[in-house]
């Protein structure tokens, strides 16, 4: 059994009565990001993922960050899912910010001491942002956007902007470390995963944590829409507009009728390129992957590198004026119409949300 030193456990802190005296050391650990509180969803599916690895089906949480919110990301991600045996608590200001430099550092530091097999992350920018600098400091290379684990060292993934799968094997040393494609590893409603017995929390050993892990980035400020639309990517409704919207302001449509269907809202790449949009709403090979179970596409050509971030989308629909776009050999429902006259039709329609 592995000792409280070999992680470095030493420090307590308010949530003492739930810190054990001792635990195993797992092989898996899972690179986990929050928000107001809580784990995301997609680090949820990082652990999903994370649980065909571990022989005993357990595997350990990373968090990092400082204060209130972090103790109770950290109590979250001790009851998120059943396959969660430890969370490993980094709280410093240092790492009060997702800067790629200083968590890298962490993983380095943590792998030193619980020399995991797998480390796992799930494959939006926090991910891809930390783990392959990580994966740089631990002289290993990274497998990215898994969307299958056919073994331990063995990983479906997809290339050509989604047109083909690969199969992957891995050769290199320890850690293997991967991202994973959320919408490719669903979990059960976090409610339905809660358990009541939750999972010790442990607070790193930050003493040895490089003054100099800063680096050379610096935290200036975060911008964030403030909207009470669902996160694009696990929304059940996305609704997307693409060029074809023609204007910033026509956009608007998009996100009235989103409004009332409780949707998130996408666009391609051109309609970000041209300013209609900021571009975390983008979708597609370079944007966003979603997998809704409806997704509507409105003034959308379909382009490759767009359909590879829509393909797990349980029912698409679109609607185009021209009855040859490329869509429409995706669509499971087509429209050929003008989106002018197709859209604030459905808004005044469709009934109010309650
Ligand atoms: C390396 C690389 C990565 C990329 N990554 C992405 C990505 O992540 N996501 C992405 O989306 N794209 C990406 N692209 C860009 C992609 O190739 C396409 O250029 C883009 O998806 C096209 O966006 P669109 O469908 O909005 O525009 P267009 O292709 O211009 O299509 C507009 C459509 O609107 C229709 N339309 C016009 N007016 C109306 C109307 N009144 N009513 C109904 N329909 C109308 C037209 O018939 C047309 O089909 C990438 C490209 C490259 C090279």
């Amino acid at each position: 059994m592995a000792t409280r030193a070999m992680l470095g456990v030493l420090r307590k802190h308010s949530i003492a009565s739930r810190i054990a005296s001792n635990y195993k050391l797992l092989s898996t650990l899972v690179l986990a990001e929050h928000e107001g509180g809580s784990i995301t969803a997609s680090s949820v599916s990082a652990v999903e993922a994370a649980k065909s690895l571990s022989e005993d089906n357990s595997v350990s949480i990373l968090l990092a960050g400082s204060g209130t919110s972090l103790k109770e990301a950290a109590e979250h991600a001790a009851s998120c899912h059943p396959s969660v045996s430890q969370v490993l608590m980094s709280d410093s200001d240092k790492l009060s910010h997702a800067l790629a430099e200083p968590w890298a550092r962490l993983i380095h530091l943590v792998q030193q001491k619980g020399s995991y097999s797998h480390i796992i992350a799930a494959s939006g920018s926090f991910g891809k942002n930390i783990l392959p600098r990580a994966a740089a400091l631990l002289d290993v290379s990274p497998i990215t956007d898994v969307i299958e684990i056919s073994g331990s060292h063995q990983f479906v993934r997809p290339i050509y902007a989604g047109n083909a799968l690969c199969t992957v094997r891995y050769t290199g040393s320890d850690p293997c470390m991967l991202t994973i494609r959320s919408t490719s590893f669903p979990v059960a409603p976090i409610s339905d995963n809660a358990r009541s017995d939750a999972a010790p929390i442990f607070q790193v050993d930050l003493s040895t944590f490089d003054e100099d892990a800063r680096g050379k980035s610096r935290y200036v400020k975060q911008s964030s829409q403030n909207t009470e639309r669902p996160d694009l990517g696990n929304a059940r409704v996305v609704v997307t507009g693409g060029r074809g919207l023609k204007s910033a302001e026509n956009f608007k449509m998009i996100e009235k009728l989103a409004e009332k269907l409780g949707a998130a809202v996408g666009a391609t790449r051109a309609a970000v390129d041209a300013g209609f949009v900021p571009n975390d709403l983008q979708v597609g090979q370079t944007g966003k992957i979603v997998a809704p179970e409806l997704y509507i596409a409105f003034g959308v050509s379909g382009a490759i590198q767009h359909l590879a971030g829509i393909r797990d989308s349980k029912v698409i629909v679109a609607v185009n004026k021209d009855a040859d776009a490329p869509i429409f050999q995706v669509a499971d429902y087509g429209l050929v119409g003008d989106l002018f006259e197709v859209i604030p039709e459905l808004i005044q329609k469709l009934p109010e949300k309650k």
